[in-house]
Parts: structure tokens; C-alpha cells; sequence
């Protein structure tokens, strides 16, 4: 076995958690050989909860486990940590945009980010799932200075899983038979579900979905913004956001990031624009990545016609207006 890893859920309270810490510690993400420590961080007044939720890991009895450390203290939280779900923050209600948690979130990314900075790995690879999740990244790994910026992304995996779960249903096909649909932007109803660039396998041959489905109008329209508006539609119906779907995202993207993407696939996440596809540098915006070695690199060369230019064009001033906004946020 290898030496255990200290990996930090914070929101580890809360409901994404309540699922996401079962996946790590089942070895779902890091491993099923390699033993963790897990770090959970909450808020004074959730300590009571967080001790129940100790318990029962501990009466899972997961050979994985080594170590639980429950904790208020960011500097017990993210001491030596690899590897951070950055969670916990306050979720949208009812009516709400993501971008109006900015307020309430981002002093938390920024406090959070000094944190990591001062005690993490200098590797720590750094989950932001907290909403407005691109530019609480953003501004948590700003504050985070001698950690690279490339080791921050942003959680647009639960939009993609949604997106090729749509498109497999659309062709009665199972998900694994669909892949490479990407999200483009922020995690927000501006976000930009692209399918144009994916494949999707009939009858045992990989062929672009787009021809699989005729050139639907459908790709355009309904498919994006059911994609775009689905966190709201589960709010609407759950009178909670999604929690098991989110879970089962974050742990798709730190697997991604551990183990890298499959030949011919990429995912999609969001990390720091270096001007790629025309979007303004200094965003954390979610683009196609393949990875390898734990680094990701954009990928580079689809096409981009007059209506997903329009789409990107609309995330991106989202997210400079959310960055504008955050950093006079955390000037305070
Ligand atoms: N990027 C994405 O795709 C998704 C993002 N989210 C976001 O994830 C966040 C968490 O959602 P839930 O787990 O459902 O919320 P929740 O309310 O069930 O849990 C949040 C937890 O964070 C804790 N918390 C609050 N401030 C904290 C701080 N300063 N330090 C540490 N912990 C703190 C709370 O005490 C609570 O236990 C929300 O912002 C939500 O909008 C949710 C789903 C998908
Ligand atoms: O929609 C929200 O604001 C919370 C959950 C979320 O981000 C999502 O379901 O995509």
C-alpha cells in the first residue's frame, strides 16, 4: 500500500459532502489502494453534525481510512493536504441566480486561498465547488500566491455529466456511449453546452452526435438550456440543490485530474483563460482539457462558428463582470 494522502472536504457538514466523502474514502477517486486522511472543515456551529458524520464514517469501516481529522481551524483543515474540495459555502434558494451567492461566498475563497497557501502541498490540486464556483476559484487561488494558479479549477463536471446524460437519452444510447460533449464558460445559465464536437457510438462506430441526430435543431435549443437551467429545475423540484450528482461530479474531476482522461476523450473544466478561443485571459473558464501527469492543457483547434462564438462571448462578460465584482468584494 502507499503512503496515506491528506486530501480536505470543506462544507463537510453539508450535503455534498454527506456523498462525496463516502466516493473518496471508497477509494473512488484516489484509488482503491491508496489510504487517505480526510480533513474536514466546517464552521464552529456544525461541529456537532460534522462529530455524527465522523461517526459514521467510522462505522463504515472503510479499510481506506486512516485517519478523520474534524475540524473548525483552517490551519488543522488544510495542513499538508494534496488535495482540496473546496465546498463549503452557502447554496442558492429558490429564484436566486448562482452569481448572487457572490457576496455571502467569495470572502470565504479568499480567506480560504490565504489558508492553503500558508499550509497546504505546494502540489495541492484544488477543487472549487462552492457557488459562483469559476471566480471563487479565481479569487481563492489569486490569494494563494505560491501555489500555481494551474493547480485551481472550477466544478463544470456536474453540467457535462448532465449534458451526455441528455444526449444519450435523446439517442437511446447508454452514457459511456456518448463522449467528448463539452462546457464552455461559466456555471451559470450563460454557460454554453456544446455538443457539436461530440461523438457518439451507434451500432459500434463513433460518429459525430450532430449527424446521429440529423442536425437537430434540438442541439441548439432545448438541449442548452435544459442543460443551462438544471441546477434551477432540481432546486424547483428538490426545494434543496443537487447534492448526489454534484458528489459524484467532484469526484469525476479530481479522478480526472489524479489519472488523467482516456485517449480521445477530454472533459471539461474550469480553469484560468490563457486567451484560447478568443476568451479574455485572467478567467477561470470552463474549457475541453485532456490530462496527463496531473497537468491539464486546453484543447486546442475545434471550431467555433458564428453561434457558439455568440455563446462564449456571453459567458466570458459574465465572468469578467462577476471578477470585477469579486475582487471590489474582497477589498474589503
Ligand atoms: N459547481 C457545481 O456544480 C455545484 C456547486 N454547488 C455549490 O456547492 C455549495 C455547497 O452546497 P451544499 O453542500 O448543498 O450546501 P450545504 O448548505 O448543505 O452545505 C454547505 C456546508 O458548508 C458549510 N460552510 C459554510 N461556510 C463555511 C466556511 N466558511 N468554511 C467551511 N464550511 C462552511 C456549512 O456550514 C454547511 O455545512 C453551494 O455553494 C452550492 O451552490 C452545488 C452543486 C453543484
Ligand atoms: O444551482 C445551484 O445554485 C446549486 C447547485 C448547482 O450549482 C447545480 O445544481 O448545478
Amino acid at each position: 500500500m502507499s503512503e496515506p494522502i491528506r486530501v480536505v472536504v470543506t462544507g463537510a457538514a453539508g450535503q455534498i459532502a454527506y456523498s462525496l466523502i463516502y466516493m473518496l474514502s471508497r477509494g473512488e477517486v484516489f484509488g482503491y489502494d491508496q489510504p487517505i486522511i480526510l480533513h474536514l472543515l466546517d464552521i464552529p456551529p456544525m461541529m456537532e453534525v460534522l462529530e455524527g458524520v465522523v461517526m459514521e464514517i467510522t462505522d463504515c469501516a472503510l479499510p481506506l481510512v486512516v485517519g478523520v481529522v474534524p475540524t473548525a481551524d483552517l490551519s488543522v483543515a488544510f495542513k499538508d493536504v494534496e488535495a482540496a474540495f473546496m465546498v463549503g459555502s452557502m447554496p442558492r434558494k429558490k429564484g436566486m441566480e448562482r452569481k448572487d451567492l457572490l457576496s455571502a461566498n467569495v470572502k470565504i475563497f479568499k480567506e480560504q486561498g490565504e489558508a492553503l497557501d500558508k499550509y497546504a502541498k505546494k502540489d495541492v490540486k484544488v477543487l472549487v465547488v462552492g457557488n459562483p464556483a469559476n471566480t471563487n476559484a479565481l479569487m481563492c487561488s489569486k490569494f494563494a500566491p505560491s501555489i500555481p494558479k494551474e493547480n485551481f479549477s472550477a466544478m463544470t463536471r456536474l453540467d457535462q455529466n448532465r449534458a451526455q446524460a441528455a444526449v444519450a437519452n435523446r439517442l437511446g444510447l447508454r452514457i459511456n456511449q456518448v463522449r467528448n460533449v463539452t462546457i464552455w464558460g461559466n456555471h451559470s445559465s450563460t454557460q454554453f453546452p456544446d455538443a457539436f464536437h461530440a461523438s457518439a457510438q451507434i451500432n459500434g462506430i463513433w460518429k459525430p452526435v450532430a449527424e446521429a441526430l440529423n442536425n437537430s435543431p434540438w442541439l441548439k435549443d432545448e438541449f442548452v438550456t435544459t442543460v443551462q437551467n438544471r441546477g434551477a429545475a432540481v432546486i424547483a423540484a428538490r426545494k434543496m440543490s443537487s447534492a448526489m450528482s454534484a458528489a459524484k461530479a467532484a469526484a469525476d474531476h479530481m479522478k480526472d485530474i489524479w489519472h488523467g482522461t482516456a485517449p480521445g476523450t477530454y472533459t471539461s473544466m474550469a480553469v484560468l483563460s490563457d486567451g484560447s478561443y478568443g476568451v479574455p485571459a485572467d478567467i477561470m473558464f470552463s474549457f475541453p482539457v485532456t490530462i496527463a501527469n496531473k497537468q491539464w492543457k486546453i484543447v486546442q483547434g475545434l471550431s467555433v462558428d458564428d453561434f457558439s462564438r455568440s455563446k462564449l462571448d456571453v459567458t466570458a462578460k459574465e465572468l469578467l463582470e462577476e471578477k470585477q465584482d469579486a475582487v471590489a468584494l474582497c477589498q474589503d
